[in-house]
């Protein structure tokens, strides 16, 4: 049976939102909350991967840790590589806290047209790539390690060098607006 982890992305600066997203309220409920509902629904465990600050803040319910002394803070690929090493599975389920209209029925679909085959599997709509909401496998830990030991933290750059199958968003749900990403607190 494969085990699939969930790893909620919670450690960024939230410079252009202005406070920490993950606290953000959409209908009552926190970011992280609705991330967390989205991911536990479908994995067989979920760790959230915060900044040391934040971990408080957090409900003790969860399973909070923090980025790798090492990359801590150093963005999106530290926090993956951070909850690949810190929980055991065969694959990964990413989701950022700041995606708060993705829920279990998008989780479930994605995980559902994740090839086995495939190093990653995310996201991409006509207009852009999604590469945070993707599926991750374990396999690609050292090489994410050596990636980041040479400091290139880019995502997508990382997801051009290994098999990564893009599917269309459509495939997973018909609006679009389901995949917005909350930068601003206008978003
Ligand atoms: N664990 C961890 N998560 C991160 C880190 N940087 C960003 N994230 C998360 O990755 C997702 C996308 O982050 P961004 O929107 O690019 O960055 P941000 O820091 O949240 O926002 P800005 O400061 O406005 O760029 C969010 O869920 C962040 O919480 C990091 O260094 N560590």
């Amino acid at each position: 049976m494969r085990t699939t982890v969930g790893i909620l992305l919670a450690g960024g600066l939230s410079r252009r939102f202005g406070s920490p997203k993950a606290f953000a309220e959409l209908d009552g409920e926190l970011f992280y909350e609705r991330a967390y509902k989205a991911l536990d629904r479908v994995c067989d465990h979920v760790v959230i991967i915060s900044r040391p600050e934040l971990v408080a803040c957090f409900s003790s319910d969860y399973d909070v840790i923090t980025d790798l002394d090492w990359i801590a803070g150093q963005g999106p690929l530290a926090g993956i590589l951070s909850g690949i090493t810190a929980r055991q599975a065969d694959k990964y389920l990413v989701l950022p806290c700041d995606m708060p209209f993705i829920g279990p029925a998008e989780t479930a679909k994605l995980l559902a047209l994740t090839e086995d085959s495939s190093d990653i599997s995310a996201v991409w709509n006509d207009s852009e790539k999604i590469p945070l909401f993707s599926v991750w496998d374990i396999h690609l830990k050292e090489q994410l390690q050596k990636e980041l030991e040479t400091g290139q933290l880019r995502v997508m750059k990382f997801m051009e060098k290994v098999t990564t199958q893009w599917i269309n968003s459509s495939e997973i749900h018909k609006d679009q607006l389901v995949f917005r990403n909350v930068n601003q607190p206008d978003d």
